[in-house]
């Protein structure tokens, strides 16, 4: 039997890699897959069975055959992104019954998805994405565990099946030739980013909405109905089909005008059209849709430049409040307590203007905060530029950093972009460090964060993380002593005094323990539902310490377990319910640093 594993892995490498005397990484009929370790071939360790096969970035030219693969393996994972694969995959797919995870990404697979996929049971991950596969999506929606579905970037047809939205976490069908409405089922589970590029789908979340359904037929019609010829039928249906394609396509070619449009008036400096602009303007550009959105009062929209408080040397930015006001704003997200708008300045700066709304904060204790802030510098912490404060509103102006963010990092990369376990801890060591620096500061003051997630770790220029929005949220006290996972006790509306300032420190660390939770699993934290990736963390490790809570692509990648579970042991020692149990944030900036050097020191020998 082991003889015919290893003649069924040859073939199967052969296929992958047919020229005549290509590298056969080690997979050859003298050596043993698992004793001998062929390249990007897992076993069990015990039973001694090939578990895994990652090939990943092998530069593979061949196509896929797991006929036989799949009859003489037990294989839960077969991973071969980033190959230069063609073909189809096989419908024998489906006899690979314990595969968990399937990624074929970044290939040049083409054909259809094989119908025979859905017998795949067990499967947890599914990534076809940046491929060529065409036709319709198989319903996969008997896949009970399925978390992950990524299809996008291939040229697939017709509508989207039924998916269990609800227990799916990742999924992705942009840009490809999907048509209809999108499932009302997906909606509040995924957003624009899931199904853009696909100018014939509608419906929420995206912006072009469906056309109204045919009316019914008159009541005359449907008596005759029986009567009439099949013909008669064809020609009422293909009239309605007709008038609803059309209606798509004006509503389409609306919407693409619309957004042309605007190109062009960013384009061409536009600065002096009233659409796009943050000051008296009523509308701002959100990714293509116009939404009616500012606030400020022509009373306060008529103030000068004195209004804005420039911390920056302001000839290095010039910064004037008419000119903000003036300029073209794009609006980026709405976050829990304001709006985040990208502008883009005449001198080319590009600033992102963070404005709050009914803030009850004293104008005199905010502006006396902000220069405490201010005072404090450290090069991970994003300072703020300038700030505008009024009793309705607080405008901050940050620079804009076009990285984009931790959260984007782990939830959304972009092609290609990988995150290793490297880099992950690497952040976490320069976040922590950035914040016991800013804790220790400011602690007598008793300015914490306030409202720390990953959304508000940007990347700098040079992809070193930082913290932005330092010191604008804070926490109210009393609620933070009972504070069990939970995220409501963090509110805008006070400054904190120095006694309250304390525990605010203690939520921070607290957050950062859900960021370091949301690195290790990979898994999204969305508002109000932090105490479930706690509650789900301690779940799985108080039943015994296992690996199955960390992001299997750090598992893939052979991160060392022993080192993700001493940075789990430090998250969890953040998130504690109880504030006066957590570390300090320079303790826990020690504690990662110590991580780090062993990480560091493991490469050092492993050289
Ligand atoms: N200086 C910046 N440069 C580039 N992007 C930014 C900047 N500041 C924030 N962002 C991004 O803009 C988006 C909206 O930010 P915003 O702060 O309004 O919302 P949030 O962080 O999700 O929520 P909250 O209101 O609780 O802070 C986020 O994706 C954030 O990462």
């Amino acid at each position: 039997q082991e003889e015919q594993l290893k003649r069924v892995l040859v073939q199967f490498m052969a296929k992958l890699l047919p020229e005549e005397r290509g590298p056969n990484f080690g997979w050859n009929l003298t050596s043993d897959p698992c004793k001998d370790r062929w390249s990007g071939v897992s076993c069990d360790s015990t039973l001694l069975v090939v578990k895994k096969i990652v090939l990943d970035q092998f530069n593979l030219t061949g196509f896929l055959d797991v006929a036989s693969l799949c009859n003489v393996t037990a294989l839960s994972i077969l991973s071969l992104n980033n190959n230069h694969l063609g073909g189809g995959i096989p419908s024998e797919i489906s006899n690979c019954r314990v595969l968990t995870h399937l990624y074929l990404s970044g290939n040049h697979f083409s054909g259809i998805l094989p119908l025979s996929l859905p017998q795949l049971g067990n499967l947890k991950r599914l990534d076809v994405s940046y491929n060529d596969f065409s036709g319709q999506i198989p319903d996969l929606s008997r896949i009970l565990g399925l978390l992950t579905f990524f299809a996008q970037n291939n040229q697939l047809s017709g509508r989207i099946p039924n998916f269990d939205f609800s227990n799916l976490v990742y999924f992705n069908v942009s840009n490809n030739n999907l048509s209809g409405l999108i499932p009302s089922t997906a909606v509040g589970h995924f957003g624009l980013d899931s199904f853009s590029g696909n100018p014939q789908l509608c419906g929420d979340p995206l912006p072009n909405q469906c056309p109204p359904p045919p009316p019914p037929p008159p009541p005359s019609l449907l008596d005759k109905k029986s009567k009439t010829t099949s013909k008669t039928d064809y020609l009422i249906y293909s009239g309605y089909g007709i008038l609803g394609i059309a209606l798509v396509l004006l509503v389409f070619t609306f919407i693409m005008y619309k957004r042309k449009k605007a190109a062009e008036r960013e384009n061409t400096g536009g600065t002096k059209s009233n659409e796009t602009n943050i000051g008296s303007s009523m509308e701002f550009k959100t990714g293509g849709r116009y939404a009616s959105e500012y606030s400020m009062t022509s009373r306060e929209s008529g103030k000068n430049s004195s209004s804005l408080v420039v911390f920056a040397n302001p000839a290095e930015y010039e910064l004037k409040f008419d000119d903000l006001l003036k300029s073209p704003a794009e609006l980026v997200g709405r976050g829990k307590y304001g709006s985040l708008f990208k502008v883009m300045l005449d001198g080319g700066l590009t600033m992102a203007v963070k404005r709050i709304r009914n803030v009850g904060i004293p104008r005199e204790d905010f502006k006396k905060q902000m220069k405490k802030i201010d005072r404090v510098k450290h090069p991970n912490v994003l300072p703020v530029v300038a700030y505008y404060c009024s009793q309705q509103e607080k405008l901050l102006v940050y620079e804009f950093q076009h990285n984009g963010s931790l959260f984007k990092l782990l939830h959304e990369p972009r092609n290609g972009q990988v995150f290793d376990w490297g880099s992950r801890l690497g952040v976490a060591a320069i976040v922590a460090q950035a914040l016991a620096f800013m804790h220790e500061k400011l602690r007598n003051n008793g300015i914490a964060h306030g409202n720390l997630k990953s959304t508000n770790i940007l990347f700098n220029n040079d992809m070193e993380p930082c913290v932005s929005e330092y010191g604008l949220m804070v926490v109210e006290n009393d609620q933070d002593q009972s504070m069990e996972f939970s995220t409501d006790s963090i509110r805008s509306n006070h400054l904190p005094t120095t006694a309250r300032g304390y525990s605010a420190f203690k939520v921070d660390v607290y957050s950062f323990g859900v960021i370091l939770l949301e690195m290790l699993t990979g898994k999204m934290v969305q508002d109000g539902a932090l105490n479930d990736l706690g509650r789900w963390v301690h779940s799985v490790v108080s039943e015994e310490w296992t690996v199955e809570v960390f992001d299997k692509a750090l598992l893939l990648e052979g991160a060392n377990e022993e080192r993700m579970v001493n940075l789990l042991q430090v998250a969890l020692k953040c998130i504690n319910p109880s504030p006066e149990a957590r570390p300090s944030m320079g303790q826990v900036a020690e504690m990662i640093n110590s991580i780090k050097e062993e990480e560091e020191k493991s490469l050092g020998s492993e050289l």
